[in-house]
């Protein structure tokens, strides 16, 4: 059973000293992207049917971050841990979306709305929760809706590929998906629309947002409108940081 706590004035007074270190750690150390991609992988593993899984901190256990999906992320956990050891009191769940927040605050994209008291667990879920970026739109679904989302959830958390870029030694994948990958924009949404153009990314799963037609109205909108993205994707990003958490 996680450990219990009380978020009273103390500890959200840690939380807010917890988010400035990160502002100033993220945009020093240009870490916004791998910071995102961290908080989803802790939050991204959460079954609806379960209640298992989902922000609680496992991802900091060596058997899940060893997980290949999350190859390369113990560079964002050793981020989080420089922040932990001058707060401590703040839960590692809350510290990683914390982080995956303040990530897409730094690089210009919506702010989001965090409220604190996730708990702990270091009880990891079999790997293969997180979506395979070969598969296409059934998979999506499958994966999204174990964890509770929508179409809507999946096209707009898509446009988290406005920041940073894959490595070949961690996904087999190669190259950032913009032009600018340290700007959170809708970018994303542009270049996938415009199809094939000089060396950016572009994964099966981020292709399959074109076939369907559900994905691909989103997918449109989001492009001609950056205030329905920021919008949308704001909603998305606390739902994916809030899966299995109820705030009180
Ligand atoms: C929708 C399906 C989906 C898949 C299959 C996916 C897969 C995927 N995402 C990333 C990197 C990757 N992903 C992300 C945000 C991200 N990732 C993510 O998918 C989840 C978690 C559900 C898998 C969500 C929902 C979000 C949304 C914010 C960032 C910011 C980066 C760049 C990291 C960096 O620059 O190091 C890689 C390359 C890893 C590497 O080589 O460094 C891959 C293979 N991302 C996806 O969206
Ligand atoms: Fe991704």
């Amino acid at each position: 059973m996680a450990k219990a706590f009380v978020v009273d004035a103390e500890y959200l007074k840690e939380v807010d000293k917890a988010r400035r270190d990160l502002r100033a750690l993220i945009s020093s150390k240009n870490c916004a992207p791998i910071m995102l991609r961290l908080a989803w992988h802790d939050a991204g593993t959460y079954d609806v049917n379960t209640k298992t899984g989902g922000p609680n901190g496992s991802i900091r256990n060596e058997e899940e971050y060893s997980h290949s999906a999350n190859s390369g992320l113990r560079i964002a956990l050793n981020f989080c841990e420089e922040v932990k050891s001058r707060h401590p009191k703040i839960t590692y769940a809350d510290l990683y979306q914390l982080a995956g927040v303040v990530a897409v605050e730094v690089t210009g994209g919506p702010t989001i709305d965090f409220v604190a008291g996730r708990k702990d667990s270091m009880i990891s879920p079999k790997e293969g929760r997180l979506p395979d970026a070969n598969k296409g739109v059934p998979h999506l679904r499958d994966v999204f809706y174990r964890m509770g989302l929508s179409d809507k959830d999946i096209v707009a958390l898509s446009g988290g590929h406005t920041l940073g870029r894959a490595h070949p030694e961690r996904s087999g994948f190669d190259g950032p998906w913009t032009k600018e990958p340290l700007k959170f924009d809708n970018s994303y949404f542009v270049e996938l629309l415009k199809g094939e153009s000089d060396g950016l990314l572009k994964l099966p799963t981020d292709i399959a947002l074109l076939e369907d037609p559900e994905f691909r109205r989103l997918v449109e909108l989001y492009a001609k409108d950056e205030d329905a993205f920021f919008r949308d994707y704001a909603v998305s990003h606390k739902k994916l940081s809030e899966l299995g958490f109820t705030p009180h």
